[in-house]
């Protein structure tokens, strides 16, 4: 499904926060959202997501305007996962991620091997199946991210916003989260600090500046030593890495 925004602008109060933002992901393509502390990535995905309406502008999913669609029909087809989500009430592993099938039954219909099947595949997915039955409160940070990712997962969504998935995550897990969700079939847009996973898994990157797009294109073209010193404020050298072909960034400490 894609995803296409046209002028979308909001703020609080007298400021705005999000300014005039026009993007266009195609069906099957990995958006990766940079930029610094506050520069608007969590407020632009959530807008996207339809979690917060914009003072001007729209969001049209798969050629729906989301301001037209219920929540209930957006929850079929879309999946969030939040930075730092939390779970308040003590349930285990397996019923967080149970929660992913909510937007697919009634009031009326039980659990179905489908339902089954979608919950299995998504703790494998994320290495979690082996803690299922603990109880979500025990977790360590990174495996409390990895239930969220599964919760999304299991919800079976079409596309799926992902506000920094990997920053409590080990190397290993944030390698294999990403790569997970790329080769997944579905469209997704996914907010990250670390500007060498962006540069590997996105076919494509936004930069965001207080609020604004600065740049946007691959990988290659947004990521320049000029655009790290101006927006990141670093140093640093850009090569191709032998290894992926994708840019290689090594920061400089002056
Ligand atoms: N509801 C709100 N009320 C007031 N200010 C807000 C609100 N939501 C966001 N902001 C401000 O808007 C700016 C952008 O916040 P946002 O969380 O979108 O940034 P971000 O790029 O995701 O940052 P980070 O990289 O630190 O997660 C910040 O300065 C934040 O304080």
């Amino acid at each position: 499904m894609s995803v296409i925004a046209e002028n979308l602008t909001w703020g609080v109060k007298r400021r705005t926060i999000v300014k005039n933002i026009s993007l266009n992901v195609a069906e099957g393509e990995t958006l990766g959202l940079i930029g610094p502390n506050g520069s608007g990535k969590s407020s632009l995905l959530r807008l996207l997501a339809g979690l917060k309406r914009p003072a001007e502008g729209s969001v049209n999913i798969h050629g729906k305007d989301i301001a037209r669609t219920t929540r209930r029909a957006l929850s079929k087809e879309v999946a969030f996962v939040q930075q730092n989500a939390t779970t308040d009430t003590n349930v285990s592993v397996r019923d967080v991620v149970r929660l992913g099938r909510t937007p697919h039954r009634s009031a009326l219909s039980g659990w179905t091997p489908a339902d089954q099947d979608a919950v299995a595949n998504a703790l494998s997915r994320v290495g979690m199946d082996h803690l299922q039955n603990q109880s979500w409160q025990t977790l360590s940070g990174g495996e409390r991210q990895r239930v969220h990712i599964a919760r999304a997962l299991a919800q079976s969504p079409r596309v799926m916003f992902l506000d920094e998935p990997t920053n409590h995550l080990d190397i290993h897990h944030q390698i294999e989260i990403l790569q997970t969700i790329r080769q997944l079939d579905l469209t997704s847009i996914i907010a990250l600090h670390d500007l060498n996973l962006a540069a590997m898994f996105c076919d494509r990157i936004i930069t965001l500046k207080d609020g604004a797009i600065v740049a946007a294109g691959t990988p290659e073209a947004v990521l320049t030593e000029e655009l790290i010193r101006n927006v990141f404020r670093v140093n640093a050298s850009v090569s191709t890495s032998p290894h992926h072909g994708h840019p290689e960034i090594h920061f400089r400490a002056s």
